[in-house]
């Protein structure tokens, strides 16, 4: 920044520097730049103008905070209005109480050259909108007027981009092509049977096609759609390990093929880019957000590796895996519509697949295992379980290193989270192991209901999934959305939502909840442009079963030709199959933002320390990728999952639990420990040998 501020007069070009570029331009006039005595990281402030030049008829405006450092104005010896070496200083905050407090310089203007700097974010979605659209507009004016004169003119009128982000040049994946030839996805059109309500739902149908132990992936989305994946003799199982850098193809019927290919993880997003666009489908049912496709999961360290400095050559393990198969079931509910449905051409003959589907359903009259048959196959195991805990003055350690982190201006927030396992011994036959995984997610879906309720058994890995948190949906047309949670209280007899509304108002809370809402705007605007992003709700208060949250949400829009900067460099993304661009977003997304803390990569890199472990699924995300375009995936929290080689399954399974929470300057370390076990016990209950419809221990 400085070879900005020391620029020879002919050329001078006009900036405004924000927060540290503000920090900055002070510093560089003889200002010192001295430490707050706490950080203001996501809050909201009245603060004081001049009411002149940037600020031209704004007497006063609100602003988000996003600082720890300040511009010492006092400390250089002249008083708050005065101005400073060659710095005119505009705005203020008075921090403190009325009769001791101190004056926080928040603008500043060079007196000679068109440089001016804002302390405060006037991107942030509670800054004051007109008002700060007004002072960007007086700075605009300024500017240009500066460049009129200095004979620059015309300068405004075509902005480059001044920083993209670097292109991704690695060669097109061969193994794209054989996961094409694999596919077995024939038709344009999703073809459907819609048959008669069965009140038993979701499990029940998904168990008369998927025997005990075969390869099943359940997804509920938003609590109304739920997806069932029934595998054909065409299936297949795509599982990429960041470790290895390897994609791995398994065919799931047939005679079981295996194809491996290195590949990098910007290869593995265009290979699946590639597919979705190729096996496109443009007809379908109405009534279903999905119309074949893949449902699978993406893992934290899958999500870390995308970001633009990781080191891919780190150890970071971790995986993806779609599952490919053609054939799938869709619910609603409330019921409006049950079908079945398939791309394979062949399934839409007379007495194929979907019609043997939909027979099937139908006349059986199978019903979901008993809750009383399913204890007393369960119960034996849990009761051999041995519970791994996260020890308590560790965890309270761990909030200590994150506080350090923030109190050094270092983040503004960092999602602390660890781990709780469970060790059982594994079912003494062959079909009660096959049993265990989906037995256990009936009981979770049972003591825990959640709009992404989900069960994945790919390969190694079996997920239980009581998720309420919305990562990302996108339409067929184009529109996004991603609905943050942050803020999070235990639901008690005596806690209602009026309380919980005012427990989550406080200054903590709602800064908590904005800093990962402007993250997640970020984020977005990076994919859809200036103009693409707009906030339906923010901040608001709503009952998720055992807890009470804070959600916000954020809508964006896919305009092709107007990308955002993180994908201008993407010459795929002219394309206006949405499938493509929702792959992208969540290749630019991930990992979660509520899961990381803000600003994400550095958080994401202090956590990495302060954790010191992998987080696997847990941080992840599950959904579907849907051939129509459109998809849904929800953030992998509130669940447990295993991975078993082989070997170890005949005698043990270890499932691990990761819950944690938000910390900030604010937070106390016995409540984050306290909130960190209330999210624990959403899922770790299950394991308990008793009947889980009852109250928690
Ligand atoms: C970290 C977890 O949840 C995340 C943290 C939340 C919070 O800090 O309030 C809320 C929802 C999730 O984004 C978890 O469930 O383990
Ligand atoms: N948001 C920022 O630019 C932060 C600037 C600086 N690190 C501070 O905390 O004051």
């Amino acid at each position: 920044m400085k070879d900005i501020w020391s620029l020879h007069e002919a050329d001078l070009v006009p900036v405004l520097g924000i927060c540290l570029g503000f920090q900055s331009l002070c510093l560089h006039h003889g200002v010192p730049i001295k430490r707050l005595p706490y950080p203001l990281h996501g809050q909201v402030h009245q603060i004081a103008t001049s009411s002149r030049d940037l600020f031209d008829q704004i007497p006063r405006i609100e602003v988000t905070l996003y600082h720890s450092l300040y511009a010492n104005v006092e400390m250089s010896g002249f008083a708050p209005e005065s101005q400073v070496n060659e710095l005119d200083f505009l705005a203020w905050l008075s921090l403190g109480d009325s009769d001791r407090s101190t004056q926080i310089p928040m603008a500043v203007k060079h007196q000679s050259k068109p440089f001016w700097g804002v302390q405060f974010h006037p991107e942030s979605c509670k800054s004051e909108t007109q008002a700060c659209k007004k002072l960007l507009q007086n700075w605009w004016r300024m500017a240009l007027a500066f460049n009129k004169v200095a004979g620059r003119e015309g300068y405004g009128s075509s902005p480059e981009a001044i920083i993209s982000p670097q292109a991704d040049t690695s060669s097109f994946p061969t193994i794209a092509y054989e996961m094409h030839r694999w596919t077995s996805s024939t038709s344009k059109r999703s073809a459907y049977r819609s048959f008669g309500w069965r009140p038993d739902g979701a499990e029940t149908i998904s168990e008369l096609f998927n025997r005990p132990g075969a390869p099943t992936v359940l997804f509920n989305s938003e609590g109304r759609f739920t997806t069932i994946s029934i595998p054909s003799s065409g299936s297949w199982r795509l599982e990429y390990s960041v470790k290895l850098q390897k994609v791995s193809l398994y065919q799931l019927g047939g005679d079981h093929r295996v194809v491996e290919e290195k590949i990098t993880v910007g290869q593995l997003w265009d290979a699946l880019r590639y597919l979705m666009d190729m096996k496109k489908v443009t007809h379908g049912s109405d009534q279903s957000p999905f119309w074949g496709g893949f449902l699978g999961y993406f893992s934290y360290e899958l999500s870390l590796s995308g970001l633009p400095h990781s080191n891919q050559s780190s150890s970071f393990g971790g995986s993806t895996s779609p599952d490919g198969s053609s054939n799938k079931i869709s619910l609603e509910d409330p019921p409006r519509c049950q079908l079945a449905l398939s791309t394979c051409g062949q399934d839409d003959s007379a007495s194929g697949w979907l019609d043997q589907a939909s027979e099937l359903i139908q006349r059986d009259q199978h019903e979901s295992e008993t809750e009383g048959a399913d204890s007393d196959f369960m119960n034996p195991i849990l009761h051999q379980a041995v519970f791994s805990f996260p020890q308590e003055a560790d965890y309270k350690n761990r909030i200590a290193a994150c506080k350090a982190e923030l109190e050094a201006g270092e983040s503004y927030e960092l999602c602390l989270s660890c781990e709780t396992t469970i060790t059982l011994p594994t079912a003494s036959t062959d079909s009660g192991k096959a049993s265990f995984p989906w037995s256990l997610y009936k009981r979770l879906k049972k003591y825990n209901p959640a709009r992404f309720s989900a069960f994945a058994n790919l390969g190694n890995t079996k997920i239980v999934s009581s998720s309420p948190e919305c990562f990302l949906n996108w339409d067929r047309e184009d529109t996004l959305e991603m609905k943050p949670m942050k803020g999070t209280v235990r639901k008690t007899p005596d806690m209602t939502l009026e309380k919980a509304k005012e427990i989550l108002a406080s200054t903590k809370e709602m800064a908590e909840n904005l800093m990962i809402a402007d993250l997640i705007r970020h984020d977005l605007y990076g994919i859809c442009g200036s103009g693409g992003v707009h906030v339906e709700k923010l901040l608001e208060v709503e009952d998720y079963g055992r807890v009470y949250s804070m959600i916000t949400h954020v809508k964006g829009k896919i305009h092709p030709e107007a990308p955002g900067y993180s994908v201008r460099h993407m010459p795929q993304l002219k394309s206006s199959n949405m499938a493509v661009h929702g792959l992208t977003t969540l290749q630019r997304c991930l990992p979660p933002g509520s899961m990381t803390g803000a600003p994400k990569e550095r958080s994401c890199m202090h956590l990495q320390t302060i954790e010191n472990r992998k987080r696997g699924i847990y941080s992840g995300v599950m959904g579907y990728l849907d051939l129509g375009g459109g998809g849904s995936f929800s953030v992998m929290i509130r669940m447990a999952f295993t991975h078993s080689s082989t070997a170890d399954q005949d005698t043990q399974q270890v499932w691990r639990i990761g819950a944690g929470g938000a910390i900030t300057t604010l937070s106390t370390a016995e409540g984050e420990w306290q909130e960190m076990l209330t999210k624990l016990r959403t899922v770790d209950t299950i394991f308990a040998p008793f009947d889980v419809s009852g109250e928690s221990r």
